[in-house]
């Protein structure tokens, strides 16, 4: 395989873009917390020349994915200047966005999709409790009518899509590749069948998420919580690794752990759609947003998110051609495979990946729900931890809270 070109972005000091103040990244925490030891992927080294080389990556991936269902990738070809580029237009839309267009664009996650500005009151379109996350998020409609995107962004349009592009159409498509490998398919195996395509993002979407302090009273009815413990619906997702700590894993000895910064590094999770294709062998990444440790608490923190969705129309299923399926059998000890295998047996229908990821999006709850989230609504005690519970299409999804 010819070594991957590295990202080179449209210029950024063309004279119709405004001048965008750089991305100073916050200090990191000094307070000892849980931090879960991640495995690194070095990217690059699937562009190796020594098979011996490209095998011991492809093993890594194997024990991450099981372990962890979690990892860093690193040398993936965006460099960190090139990546601070695009937190300081994160910095710059939240500057600079009036109020008369968080107005006209306005997102509607009743229709099952996050597109357009999110106020940072909670997710429904009307506004509940302040919950202090503001999002925009830019799906395919967005990508092809700039009218749709803010206009202090328009000017940079450019930098942001080719990013974009090269994280879904070179970063995911490589990560594609090691996942294939590791179910010992074809090299474009994820990235021709369950890949969708068609937009810089194909049916998956960008996300520029600011996080800001929130009151005493917000952070008491969420019990610290910023965004439920959840898996994303699709495929991948990449996330970059930032300075300040929130982002928590769930640990196999069930414990959340923060994931720690390191500078540059993208961090990966599994998707819903991606343990059901791997028959359980890939274990979607449980995750929460949380409040960060208390020298962080009044600091504000910026997310650039991008994730991959599978082709909407295919009902969730596994890729049952692969060898490594075929000659060790599903996993189906816990999670999402668990659940579909059930709903296989008892002749009930799969959802379509876009049911699936529709119906999460639509009646998606806040951490400051205090109605809902007690047990009795959506939650249940297990084994004396209380776990969420929510019913989807059928399929029965239960999260460490
Ligand atoms: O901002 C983050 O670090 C994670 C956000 C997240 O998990 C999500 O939006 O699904
Ligand atoms: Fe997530």
């Amino acid at each position: 395989m010819p070594p991957s070109a590295p990202f080179n972005p449209p210029a950024a000091d063309l004279p119709n873009k405004p001048f965008v103040p750089e991305w100073v990244p916050p200090p990191v925490t000094q307070q000892k917390e849980n931090f879960a030891e991640l495995k690194s992927i070095d990217l690059s080294l699937l562009d190796s020349e020594d098979p011996v080389v490209v095998e011991e990556l492809i093993q890594k991936v194997k024990v991450a994915i099981r372990d962890d269902g979690f990892l860093f990738l690193e040398n993936y070809g965006i460099s960190l200047e090139q990546l601070h580029r695009q937190f300081a237009l994160a910095q710059y839309l939240y500057h600079n966005i009036s109020e008369e267009e968080k107005e006209r664009l306005l997102y509607s996650p009743e229709t099952g999709v996050w597109s357009g500005y999110k106020h940072p009151y909670g997710f429904k379109r009307h506004r509940g409790v302040p919950d202090g996350i503001e999002q925009f998020n830019w799906y395919k409609p967005d990508w092809e009518d700039r009218n749709r995107t803010p206009t202090c962004l328009q000017p940079f349009m450019d930098e942001i899509e080719e990013f974009c592009n090269y994280l879904t159409k070179s970063v995911n498509r490589r990560l594609l590749t090691l996942f294939s490998r590791v179910l010992e398919l074809p090299d474009d195996y994820l990235w021709d069948n369950v890949q969708s395509h068609g937009s810089p993002t194909g049916e998956g979407y960008f996300r520029h998420a600011l996080f800001r302090p929130v009151e005493k009273s917000t952070q008491e009815a969420s019990k610290g919580l910023r965004m439920h413990g959840h898996t994303d619906f699709g495929l991948t997702t990449q996330l970059f690794s930032v300075p300040i700590s929130s982002l928590q894993i769930w640990g196999r000895d069930e414990q959340w752990y923060y994931v720690p910064y390191k500078p540059g590094a993208l961090v990966i999770n599994i998707g819903d759609t991606l343990e059901i294709v791997s028959g359980g062998h890939f274990k979607a990444t449980r995750h929460r947003v949380f409040k960060p440790p208390v020298d962080q608490l009044q600091s504000e923190r910026l997310s650039l998110v991008l994730f991959n969705s599978s082709v909407g129309d295919l009902p969730m299923s596994p890729a049952t051609d692969s060898p490594l399926i075929q000659r060790e059998g599903y996993i189906e000890e816990q999670g999402i495979f668990k659940e579909y295998r059930k709903q296989m047996s008892s002749g009930r229908p799969v959802p379509t990946n876009r049911q699936w990821r529709e119906i999460q999006i639509s009646t998606a709850t806040d951490p400051t729900d205090t109605i809902s989230n007690r047990v009795g609504a959506h939650q249940v005690v297990i084994d004396g931890q209380v776990m969420h519970q929510r019913e989807y299409l059928g399929m029965k999804v239960v999260l460490p809270v």
